[in-house]
């Protein structure tokens, strides 16, 4: 498959009804060889697994737009049949920072990314005390991503991503600040959704394809989002400690949700399996080798392309591997 082609196939699974999208998220190559080789039919890159992965540090946008770069187009390059959505968080500047990135993502051969409403220096969209651009410095940053999109002639799909719900649960005042009463939850809630319905809805007429509600608080704001914002497909953002209450890709699918992300997947999985054995080494001073003998060093080469490449090198006639592996 030629390196664009991946956006096609995503629109075309997009546009297929009975379809839910269902994205693990990935950080780095093991995690997605690993969703590759289990056959997932799409992957998700992680901005937060990127940061704690390559930085080794917290989703606070301390990943410069290079190391995000360079990570998408490893994994969009380990399969070119299996269309990858990444996080391109808030573009990374203004405008035309954003048009660069843009095409930068394109040229790495992604099928979809995500760009949002939050401040440069942004954060995980399920911590506390998120603050937000303005709604035309939002709008321009998707526009700058259609412009990017229409000049490579690319079909890459565009995912507007808005955090205003929660910004707002924690700004600290109404607008209306002195003239009005003080607001209640409900209605700083009411007022958030809206806001971040009108936000995605604009996104959407300067050229998002799908939108992205960070943050729903329950089931029932799901559900409007999905109706508010019809026809346009939306993304449901699945983070276990998070904010969103937890369901299932068939629930979502109920819902009509057209896409589901689980972008702390691999990153949780790593996460315990590594205490685990960091627990075991140090305190018994060795790694036991379990008894199915699973892990080993030579199946997590195969699962990355031992094979492959042993193969490969033999049809050009090189001899690397004469003696075998
Ligand atoms: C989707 C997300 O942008 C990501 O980086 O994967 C994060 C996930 C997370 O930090 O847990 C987000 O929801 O902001």
């Amino acid at each position: 498959m030629e390196v664009n082609q991946a956006a096609a196939k995503l629109r075309a699974q997009l546009a297929d009804p009975d379809q839910i999208i269902v994205c693990p998220g990935v950080q780095d190559g093991l995690s997605a060889r690993v969703c590759l080789h289990k056959g997932f039919k799409n992957l998700y890159m992680t901005g937060a697994g990127t940061s704690i992965s390559l930085l080794g540090q917290p989703d606070l946008g301390l990943t410069p737009v290079t190391d995000m770069i360079r990570n998408a187009s490893m994994i969009a390059s380990l399969d070119r049949s299996v269309p990858l959505i990444a996080d391109a968080d808030t573009g990374f500047g203004g405008p035309l920072m954003v048009s660069r990135t843009v095409e930068s993502y394109i040229l790495a051969g992604v099928a979809a990314l995500h760009l949002e409403d939050q401040v440069l220096t942004k954060r995980c969209g399920h911590l506390g005390g998120k603050e937000i651009v303005d709604i035309e410095t939002f709008v321009s940053r998707i526009r700058a991503a259609h412009e990017a999109r229409k000049r490579l002639r690319s079909e890459i799909v565009l995912i507007a991503r808005s955090d205003a719900l929660s910004a707002t649960l924690f700004s600290s005042s109404s607008p209306e600040i002195g003239t009005e009463e003080e607001e209640t939850k409900e209605e700083k809630q009411e007022r958030g959704f809206q806001e971040a319905v009108k936000r995605l809805k604009s996104a959407v007429q300067a050229g998002a394809d799908v939108a992205f509600f960070e943050g729903l608080q329950t089931r029932d704001q799901m559900r409007r989002v999905v109706g508010e914002m019809a026809p346009t497909p939306c993304l449901l953002n699945m983070v276990p400690g998070g904010v969103t209450p937890l369901i299932s890709a068939r629930e979502a699918k109920e819902m009509g949700f057209k896409i589901v992300i689980w972008p702390c997947f691999a990153m949780t999985a790593a996460y315990l399996a590594y205490q685990r054995a960091a627990d075991e080494l140090l305190c018994t001073g060795e790694i036991k080798e379990p008894e199915d003998r699973r892990g080993g060093v030579k199946e997590i080469f195969e699962v990355c392309g031992l094979s492959e490449c042993v193969e490969f090198d033999k049809l050009v006639g090189g001899s690397a591997f004469r003696n075998g592996v």
